[in-house]
């Protein structure tokens, strides 16, 4: 079964050429020292011979790549020792809109329903030399070889591995050519490589947004940057024009009373209290009016972002806030209705019993129903989806041996302590 998708941008020969001058400037500044991971949620997840609906409006790129599969518990494993922890290879198809920058997170542009079929898996001896071929109504129309990515199989494993820990049914897409190719209403697709079942899809215009087949997988859990303007202003950000949503990968979510890993030898990394809202029913193009009818109801997390992994791709990026044990969620969600006004809630963070953090959601950017209304307009959201609905103000570096206990009025206490990667790696022995 799929867990998690992830794929990595900019890690074609053709991409890095085509960017590099702009990756010297604003607001790149320099080229990406790490691969430039994202995630496919699950919304967008179908097979071979599964019909996609093409978004109105919108023009859509093919993106036929090939996608490892993990097979055996990956976690900091070396780059000599990872093809032993890959059970064999899928093609994909990382469909896209048009991508004008690499700045932020590209969640409108790739996480439209259906815009990563994949292919049933088969085993590889070597998956470097692939030729990827892409036929629109039986016309090849591009072929490109994995001897072109810049970061092969084993690299990509160590590099994610060293910072999430991969588990089977995890797929790691190994990126795409500069050049995509425009799909359209009516185009029949196929992705095909040697050895490997091809992936077959047709194209049809999108009517009226319908909510899509509740897929399998992780529940999707979004989270906000800069959502309080206070916090935006203390990075020196203003307050975006709209919703900064990134995606967090499962491994990253730990519960209540769990330890937290800071990294060694980094400077900065610090706790953010945050609401969460969980999705009760799958909700597509939903109103502001109508977004509270498809909550569940709240929890809390605490979504520590590690500031020396930052850099100026999809940023924040999984690097920064999907590492493993980073993101504690409480397991308890307190029903909707015993949450009268989630806009009015007292945030609180505490470290070793003093008070750190002090914030209410009255001051989010974008609030709970705008932000359930805004994510459906281009994609279906699925019950037990969540959001982390950003921090205020008031972020500190937290240290090994700290307590740091996050507070939401009329929602919960979350509490966790922080150890370092030392004193982890001793207690998994
Ligand atoms: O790009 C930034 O620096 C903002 C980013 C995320 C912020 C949040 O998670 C939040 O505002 O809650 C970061 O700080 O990495
Ligand atoms: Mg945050």
């Amino acid at each position: 079964m799929k867990r998690t998708i992830f794929a990595v941008a900019l890690n074609h020969q053709s991409q890095i050429q085509a960017w590099n001058a702009a990756f010297h400037q604003s607001p790149y500044q320099a080229p990406p020292k790490t691969p430039v991971w994202f995630i496919k949620p699950r919304n967008t997840w179908r097979t071979s011979h599964q019909t996609i609906a093409l978004p109105e409006g919108e023009k859509t790129f093919s993106g036929a790549t090939v996608g490892l599969v993990i097979g055996e518990k990956a976690r900091r494993v070396t780059e000599a020792q990872a093809a032993q922890h890959i059970a064999g290879f899928v093609l994909a198809n990382e469909l896209s809109l048009a991508e004008e920058s690499f700045y932020r997170p590209a969640i409108q542009a790739k996480c439209r329903d259906g815009f990563c079929p994949t292919g049933e898996m088969a085993p590889l001896s070597d998956s470097h030399g692939l030729e990827i071929v892409t036929e629109v109504n039986g016309e090849e129309r591009q072929r490109w070889s994995t001897t072109e990515l810049q970061r092969g199989a084993e690299q990509l494993v160590a590099a994610l591995s060293d910072f999430a820990t991969l588990m089977p049914g995890d797929i790691i897409l190994m990126g795409t050519p500069q050049q995509r190719i425009a799909v359209e209403a009516g185009d029949e697709v196929v992705v095909r490589a040697t050895g490997l079942p091809a992936l077959v899809n047709r194209f049809v215009a999108e009517q009226t947004p319908q909510p899509q087949p509740q897929e399998q997988g992780h529940p999707t859990f979004f989270a906000l940057g800069l959502n309080y303007a206070d916090h935006a202003s203390e990075l020196d950000f203003k307050a975006p024009e709209s919703p900064l949503v990134f995606i967090k990968a499962a491994n990253t979510l730990t519960g209540d009373n769990a330890v937290s890993v800071r990294p060694d030898n980094v400077d900065y990394m610090h706790y953010e209290a945050e609401l969460v809202v969980v999705i009760g029913k799958t909700a597509r193009n939903v109103s502001r009016e109508q977004a509270l009818d498809y909550v569940a109801g709240y929890t809390l997390c605490n979504d520590y972002a590690v500031r020396d992994y930052l850099e100026n791709y999809y940023r924040p990026n999984l690097r920064v806030k999907s590492r493993d044990t980073l993101t504690p969620l409480h397991p308890n969600v307190v029903p909707r209705d015993q949450v009268p006004d989630a806009q009015n809630l007292t945030l609180k963070t505490f470290i070793n019993g003093e008070l750190r953090q002090s914030g209410t959601t009255r001051d989010m950017v974008f609030d709970v129903p705008f932000l359930v209304s805004w994510l459906s307009q281009f994609m279906t959201l699925q019950s037990g989806d969540m959001i982390a609905t950003g921090t205020p103000k008031g972020l500190a570096d937290v240290r090994p041996g700290d307590e740091v206990v996050v507070e939401i009025e009329g929602v919960g206490r979350l509490t966790n302590r922080i150890v370092s990667e030392q004193q982890f790696e001793e207690s998994l022995k």
